[in-house]
C-alpha cells in the first residue's frame, strides 16, 4: 500500500510557563487545520538565542512554515517605538525566531502562511510598524475579540473584508458572500499594520481601511499573511478553506520539487 507523504510544515511556538516549567506551545486549532489539509505539522521551539544553525536546520527540511497567532505582541523596540500602556504582553523568544525564519523562508521559496501575530511579524521583518492599540486610532474600529465566553462567538465572523482585485487572495478566492458584499472574517487583535513593510503587497482591508492581508512581492512561492484566523474550522468557511487549500497545494508541490 503506497503511503501518502505529507509535507512537513513548521509551526512556530510561543513561550509559556506550564506547571512552573518554561515551555514551548502551539494551540491545537493551527495544528489540526494543517493535519486536516494533508500536512504534517511540527512545532518549532523558540529561544531568543536561536542561532543560525538551528534556523538553517529547520529551513533545509521543511516544506512550509506557519507563523501562528498569539495573545502576546511583537516587542515595539523591533520597530523603534516605546511600549504603549495598552501593550501588556510580549514574547521576545518568539520575536527572535520569527524574525530570523522569515527572510530564510522567502529566500528558499518555502510556502509561508502567517496568521494574526504572524502577519504582524512579517510586516515588522520588512521594516514596517504596528499600531499598538488600534482601538485608540481615530477612525479605526475596535478589532479586539468580544468578551463572550463562547469561542464560537469570539472566532465567528466579525467584519467584512474588502479583497483587492487581481491580487493573490483574489486569485485564491473568487467567491463573495450574498448581496455582493465581501466575505466576513473574525477579528481577535488589538494591534495592526501602521506603516507597511517593504516589498509587501496589500491584499485586503477592513471597512475602516486597516490592512488585513498582505503578500510578499518577491516571493517565489505561496507567501500570504492575514490578520484574521482562518484556522478556525476552515472547511466551514469558503475563504478560510481557499487559503488552506492554496497553502497545502504549495507545500505539496514543494515536496515534489
Ligand atoms: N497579540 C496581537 C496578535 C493577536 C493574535 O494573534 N491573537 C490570537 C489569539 C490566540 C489565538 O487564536 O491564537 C494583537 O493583539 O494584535
Amino acid at each position: 500500500m503506497s503511503v501518502t507523504h505529507r509535507p512537513l510544515v513548521g509551526v512556530i511556538a510561543c513561550r509559556r510557563e506550564i506547571e512552573g516549567h518554561p515551555a514551548h506551545m502551539a494551540t491545537d486549532k493551527y495544528l489540526t487545520a494543517l493535519r486536516d489539509y494533508g500536512l504534517a505539522p511540527v512545532v518549532l521551539p523558540v529561544w531568543e538565542e536561536a542561532d543560525v544553525s538551528l534556523i538553517t536546520a529547520w529551513l533545509e527540511r521543511l516544506d512550509g512554515l506557519m507563523l501562528t497567532g498569539s495573545p502576546t505582541n511583537v516587542d515595539p523596540s523591533r520597530y523603534g517605538e516605546a511600549r504603549a500602556p495598552e501593550n501588556e504582553r510580549s514574547d521576545t523568544d518568539r520575536d527572535a525566531v520569527a524574525l530570523a525564519l522569515i527572510p530564510g523562508v522567502i529566500e528558499r521559496g518555502l510556502p509561508f502562511l502567517a496568521i494574526c501575530r504572524g502577519f504582524q511579524e512579517l510586516n515588522v521583518s520588512r521594516g514596517g510598524s504596528l499600531y499598538q492599540a488600534v482601538q485608540k486610532v481615530p477612525g479605526k474600529f475596535d478589532h479586539r475579540e468580544s468578551k463572550e465566553e463562547d469561542k464560537a462567538v469570539r472566532y465567528g465572523p466579525s467584519h467584512e473584508l474588502d479583497i483587492v482585485p487581481e491580487g493573490e487572495l483574489a486569485r485564491l478566492f473568487s467567491g463573495v458572500s450574498q448581496g455582493g458584499e465581501g466575505p466576513r472574517v473574525n477579528s481577535l487583535h488589538q494591534q495592526g499594520i501602521h506603516e507597511l513593510g517593504q516589498g509587501l503587497r496589500i491584499e485586503a482591508r477592513a471597512p475602516d481601511g486597516l490592512i488585513e492581508a498582505v503578500s510578499v512581492e518577491d516571493a517565489a512561492n505561496f507567501a500570504l499573511a492575514v490578520q484574521w484566523h482562518p484556522e478556525w474550522f476552515p472547511k466551514e468557511h469558503p475563504l478560510y478553506d481557499a487559503i488552506f487549500r492554496g497553502f497545502a497545494e504549495a507545500c505539496t508541490n514543494h515536496v515534489k520539487g
